[in-house]
């Protein structure tokens, strides 16, 4: 996709900078987009894009600098103003409503008038198109709160569709997104830039960005430190670039060997907790031992979520048992496994893994106040000696350990929700899609933590989307589909199509056929994310 050259500048943010009392997320950042572009902002965690794009968009004002709108020097006084000028921004935290309907969500705030009040009828048609556009089987009446996290991010992607703006503004659309609806939401990307619509695409996923985006603009530490067609740059130019430095190989060697079997699950059963009539987990046997780093992978509505959530008690299985260090715990509170070294570091880090009101050392404190009590008082100097630890471990971006955890871009809050896992001193700990909006610098220190974990006898699960994360940070691979394994591999030996056929072997073929189809898999290309 190529813009034209003559495209008018639409949208464009010139010398702004904000300050957060002493924190200045941006200094003197020019920024502009074409009609019909599509621009990549790249950068690490806290490297300032998404206040970029609030600023942009309305939510929030500089501190200093201009705005300019068709080359006109413009104040949004809110998003309102900014959607009424054309300009609307899909947040990286969903900003939706639990208890409302999808159809409510959509019209949030622009409800469609009629002489009687809301005409119902009419947002109800219009919420179905935009729905049937992204090609999803949303029914626009039931409650956001049932649907899953890429469902959740749907419909704030068809809420911004039924807006109609000329400037769109993606911030991680794709987090929750499986690979077919990544496809879908390209495919609209593709026909609104072609109708003239600006589009800043936001992701830590570069493959994304290289395919999607005209131009990378790059920030580093609130400061813009390049732009460039994306036809003339290549991934290892804008790690670099946005890093400041050369990066080490994303995946870290994994020396631990397999010891004894600390989690042994047998013949577990899960009814889906959203629909109890379906089946999440399926008659699920899996043993994983001390050392193990043992990755989940699978197409969404496997049962990888539900796996995980009820380890962790948070759903109560069926029949089976769970065993930890030979004890079972299928019946314990999360209280009890968290105390036995079970724990989970959990996909929905707004709604699971943070408290917003509290701070960032608090929030990480949080699931280990039971190991750092003593005669009922929380030790607070070895909480904050554990609380520097984690924050120099996973590289967590904060100017102290006192401040709001929500004062945190999104990918450093998931740092902290990692580190609260890690802080409990697990001897299983589970993990669901660990590095969620986190940078690739980030998720390089991330998979270095799992392997020194590893190293200390600790067993690791967790649940990827990305294929090259299960291949490549795991002693072992299982593939989940429909709530089952379909396969257990050994990642040093397995090829991506391997794995890909293995997911979708329920769907399409017999195990014998399946298994065929391995034999004749392309060679391995399972690195291709490593800078
Ligand atoms: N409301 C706020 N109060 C204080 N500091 C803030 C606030 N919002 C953002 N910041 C700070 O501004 C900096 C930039 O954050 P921003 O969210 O823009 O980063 P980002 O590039 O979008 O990161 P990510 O990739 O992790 O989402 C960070 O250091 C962050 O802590």
């Amino acid at each position: 996709m190529t813009v034209s050259e003559n495209a008018p500048v639409v949208l464009a943010g010139r010398g702004i900078t904000k300050a957060f009392g002493a924190t200045h997320a941006l200094r003197g950042v020019d920024f502009e987009i074409h009609a019909g572009e599509v621009v990549a902002l790249i950068g690490e965690n806290g490297a300032g894009k998404s206040t970029l794009m609030k600023i942009l968009s309305g939510v929030q004002p500089p501190t200093s600098g201009t705005i300019e709108l068709d080359g006109e020097p413009i104040t949004f006084a809110d998003t309102t103003d900014a959607v009424a000028h054309g300009v609307a921004i899909v947040h990286q935290e969903l900003n939706l409503c639990p208890n409302l309907s999808v159809v409510d969500n959509i019209f949030l705030g622009r409800e469609i008038a009629s002489p009687t009040g809301i005409s119902r009828s009419q947002q109800r048609e219009r919420a179905a198109a935009a729905l049937a556009r992204l090609e999803e089987p949303i029914d626009p009446n039931a409650l956001v709160g049932d649907l899953r996290l890429g469902q959740q991010q749907l419909v704030e992607i068809a809420r911004t569709l039924v807006e109609g703006a000329r400037v769109l503004i993606m911030d991680e659309p794709t987090s929750a997104l499986s690979a077919t609806e990544v496809k879908v939401l390209f495919r609209i990307i593709r026909e609104l830039t072609a109708d003239g619509v600006a589009i800043v695409y936001i992701s830590h996923h570069m493959d994304e960005c290289l395919e999607i985006a005209d131009t990378a603009v790059i920030l580093r530490d609130g400061r813009h430190v390049a732009t460039a067609p994306m036809a003339d740059v290549d991934l290892p130019w804008i790690v670099k670039t946005m890093a400041g430095r050369d990066q080490s190989d994303l995946f870290t060697a994994i020396t631990a060997t397999p010891g004894e079997p600390i989690l042994e699950i047998e013949d577990l059963v899960v009814p889906d907790p959203a629909n109890p009539s379906r089946i999440a987990v399926d008659n699920l046997s899996l043993t994983v031992r001390e050392g193990e780093i043992v990755a989940i992978y699978g197409l969404m509505g496997a049962g990888r979520t539900e796996l995980l959530e009820t380890l962790a008690g948070r759903h109560a299985a069926a029949s089976g048992r769970i065993l930890l260090d030979g004890k079972d715990v299928a019946h314990a509170p999360i209280g009890e496994r968290i105390d036995a070294g079970l724990v989970l570091s959990p996909e929905d880090r707004q709604a699971d893994g943070i408290v917003q009101l509290m701070s960032v050392g608090r929030n990480m404190s949080l699931a280990a106040l039971r190991i750092l009590t003593r005669n009922g008082q929380v030790r607070r100097r070895q909480e904050a000696k554990e609380v520097a630890h984690g924050i120099e471990s996973v590289r967590i971006k904060t100017e102290s350990p006192n401040i709001g955890i929500t004062s945190l871009s999104g990918g450093n809050q998931q740092k902290v929700v990692i580190a609260k896992a890690l802080m409990t001193a697990p001897r299983m700990l589970l993990m669901d899609e660990p590095t969620r909006g986190i940078d690739i610098g980030a998720k390089s220190d991330i998979f270095s933590t799992m392997a020194e974990v590893a190293s200390t006898k600790v067993g690791i699960l967790f649940a990827t989307s990305e294929l090259s994360e299960a291949l490549g940070a795991s002693t072992r691979l299982i593939v989940m589909a429909r709530g089952r394994i379909v396969a257990d591999l050994d990642p040093r030996t397995t090829t991506r199509d391997q794995v890909m056929a293995a997911t979708g072997e329920q769907i399409t073929a017999t195990d014998d056929e399946a298994a065929n189809s391995n034999h004749n898999a392309a060679s391995d290309t399972k690195d291709e994310e490593q800078a």
